[in-house]
């Protein structure tokens, strides 16, 4: 007998459109974004920036797509699926950030940029300029920034090695940009022989910043290909339906974790496998 599927009602009314990089492998990009929309329940929809041709053991090389082709993408998604939280990730080229910034102006929801500038195997993703006007332009927009340790240093040019520089050069950047709101800065490269990680949520307060964190075991794995992706669309997702930082933040960080747990058994690619969106079962 087929089972009746009742749909809550905040899965009809709202969307997230995340405009990223595709991974053919399916670890890391739009595939692994969608797939975490999927598993926590939300409707999503993936504007492409740029093919990667890329596996678990790395990239290869990257393809962007024409920036008029990314703004049509943008446009009429926009026109027609009810899109509350955009998520963005690859950039590939500071013209597309640029025409991105450009399609997103006016947008009245929520904009989560995850400054994806290189890959973990230190393959570059983001071709800059010497301005990176398409990039600031795109983070004048932006409500929330999803950095990992060596992206925060890339974009505050300060060599951050401990917490305590990390959360003064987040909370510097925060002050940078007028509609960000928060910086969840995530902790995987930050003393990475350590056994617990630590994320953190630096919120705008007044001219200062209140900062929260989150402290977990590591997990032994080496299935980590795509953590951030996944991170900052979980943030989104469950941004959409709970409709605050802090509980966006905590629930992203558990997500992660769960997978991650979740995932450490899987034997899937040669190098730096993907983690099992596929196997996340119930809610954290
Ligand atoms: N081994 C691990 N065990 C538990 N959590 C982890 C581990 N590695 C990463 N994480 C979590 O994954 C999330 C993303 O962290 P990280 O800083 O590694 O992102 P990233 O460097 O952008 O990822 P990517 O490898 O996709 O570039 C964070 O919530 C972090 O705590
Ligand atoms: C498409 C894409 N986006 C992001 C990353 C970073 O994990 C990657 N390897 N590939």
């Amino acid at each position: 007998m087929a089972t009746e599927v009742i749909l809550p009602q905040q899965h009809t009314a709202r969307a997230i459109l995340t405009i990223a990089g595709s991974d053919p492998s399916g670890g890391a990009g739009i595939q692994a974004d969608l797939k975490t929309f999927t598993a926590i329940g939300v409707y999503g929809g993936a504007a492409i920036t740029c093919l990667t041709a890329q596996n678990s053991l790395g990239v290869d090389s990257y393809l962007p797509v024409a920036p008029e082709f990314v703004t049509k993408q943008i446009e009429l998604v926009l026109a027609d699926l009810p899109v509350s939280h955009i998520k963005t990730g690859m950039l590939g080229t500071d013209e597309i950030a640029g025409a991105m910034a450009e399609a997103l102006h006016g947008f009245p929801g929520e904009v989560i940029c995850d400054p994806v500038l290189t890959a973990s195997d230190g393959h570059d993703l983001f071709h800059e300029t010497t301005e990176n006007t398409g990039l600031h332009a795109l983070f004048n927009i932006a409500t929330v920034l999803t950095p990992n340790l060596p992206e925060l240093a890339r974009l505050t040019q300060h060599n951050l090695e401990t917490a305590r520089e990390a959360l003064a050069a987040a909370t510097s950047l925060l002050a940078r940009y007028p509609k960000l709101r928060a910086i969840a800065l995530t902790g995987g490269h930050i003393q990475e022989q350590a056994a617990e990680v630590e994320d953190f949520l630096i919120l705008r307060q007044g001219q200062g910043a209140e900062i929260f964190s989150s402290k977990h075991a590591r997990v032994n794995t080496r299935n980590t290909h795509g953590t951030g992706c996944t991170f900052a669309s979980a943030f989104a997702a469950y941004h959409l339906l709970h409709g605050n930082d802090q509980d966006a933040f905590f629930k992203a960080v558990a997500f992660v974790e769960t997978v991650l747990r979740q995932s450490a058994g899987l034997v899937l690619g040669k190098g730096k496998g993907p983690m099992a969106h596929h196997l996340f079962r119930g809610t954290v």
